[in-house]
C-alpha cells in the first residue's frame, strides 16, 4: 500500500483545493494537495516537499487531522491529511489543472477522488461543531 500525504491548507476562512490534470490517474478529480511519501521521508517533509514542488509555496504542517484507505483499480492508498500553514510564495499551478479556495460548506459541490471523500466529510461537520 502506497502512503500518500495530503494538505489542509486554509487561509482567511477558505480551504485549498486542487484539480487533477488530464492524463493523470484520477483525471479531473478534485484532491487535497500532496503526494507519495519517499523512501526515507517523513509525511511531514513529503508534505513540505509537494507544496513546493506543486505550488511553490512554504507551508508548516500542523497537526495530523485523520487518514483514509482506498483500493483503486491502479493503486492502494493511504492517505494522510495533515494540517498546514501556508508561510510564503506566490501560487503556480505546476502539477494541477485548477486551484479553488473554497468555504467549507462548499465541499460537498466538488467530485474529489474517493479517498478524499470521509476526509472533506470530515472537514465540513466542524462547520456544524462550529458555524463560521
Ligand atoms: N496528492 C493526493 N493524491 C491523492 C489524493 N486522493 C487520492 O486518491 N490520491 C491518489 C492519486 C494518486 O493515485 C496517488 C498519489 O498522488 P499524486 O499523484 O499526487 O502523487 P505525486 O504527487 O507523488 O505524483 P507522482 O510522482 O506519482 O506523479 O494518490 C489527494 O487528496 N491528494
Ligand atoms: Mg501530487
Amino acid at each position: 500500500m502506497k502512503k500518500v500525504t495530503a494538505a489542509i491548507l486554509m487561509v482567511d476562512g477558505k480551504v485549498l483545493i486542487a484539480r487533477r490534470k488530464k492524463g493523470d490517474a484520477l483525471a479531473h478529480k478534485w484532491e487535497f494537495p500532496g503526494g507519495k511519501i519517499e523512501p526515507g521521508e517523513t509525511p511531514e517533509q513529503c508534505l513540505t516537499r509537494e507544496m513546493m514542488e506543486e505550488f511553490g509555496v512554504a507551508v508548516a504542517v500542523k497537526d495530523f487531522f485523520c487518514s483514509t484507505v482506498y483500493r483503486y483499480q491502479h493503486i492502494e492508498i493511504e492517505l494522510l491529511a495533515y494540517h498546514t500553514v501556508y508561510l510564503s510564495g506566490e501560487f503556480q499551478l505546476n502539477a494541477h489543472a485548477d486551484m479553488k479556495w473554497i468555504p467549507l460548506a462548499a465541499l460537498n459541490d466538488y467530485d474529489f477522488s474517493a479517498a478524499d471523500i470521509p476526509i472533506a466529510h470530515k472537514l465540513r461537520e466542524r462547520l456544524i461543531e462550529k458555524p463560521l
